[in-house]
């Protein structure tokens, strides 16, 4: 099976994370997410990083580090998730499809239930947090 590669985002502010709801009719639907999306053809990460959270939450990204990357097989679908933090951005974080969104401590983030591929991603930041970023 052909390995998606996908942009996400960790939009950081402060201690909060940004995170939004995925719509019920997609791959991994109802579960809350990391806003991001698939690469496309001829396009580096950032490119599509930058590009995906423009067209979902409407924010400019200013600077993306990398923070981990991520494979998963889904049984259905095999993702390679290329996590990236973002702490600059301009704009005001707004979901341009009406789905729900949010900002959550990291210390909250387990509340919520996320794809099994982003439990490392929550590990690692919450890690990240007690040895201090
Ligand atoms: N955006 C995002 N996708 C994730 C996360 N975790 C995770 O396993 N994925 C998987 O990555 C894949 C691609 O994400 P996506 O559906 O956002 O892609 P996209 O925005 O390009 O969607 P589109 O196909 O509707 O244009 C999905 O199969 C999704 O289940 C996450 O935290 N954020
Ligand atoms: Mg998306």
């Amino acid at each position: 099976m052909k390995v998606v590669d996908v942009a996400v985002g960790v939009i950081k502010q402060g201690n909060r994370i940004y995170i939004s709801k995925r719509a019920d009719d997609l791959h991994q639907g109802g579960k809350w997410e990391f806003p991001g999306g698939k690469r496309e053809p001829n396009e580096s990460i950032d490119q599509a990083l930058s590009r995906e959270l423009q067209e979902e939450i409407g924010i400019q990204v200013k600077s993306q580090t990398e923070l981990t990357l991520i494979e998963h097989d889904y049984g259905d679908k095999k993702v390679r998730l290329h996590v990236r933090l973002v702490d600059e951005f301009s704009g005001e974080a707004q979901q341009q499809e009406g789905q729900q969104a949010k900002w959550v401590a990291i210390a909250d983030l387990n509340q919520y239930q996320f794809p099994a591929a982003n439990v490392a991603i929550i590990e690692l930041l919450q890690r990240l947090v007690v040895t201090k970023i």
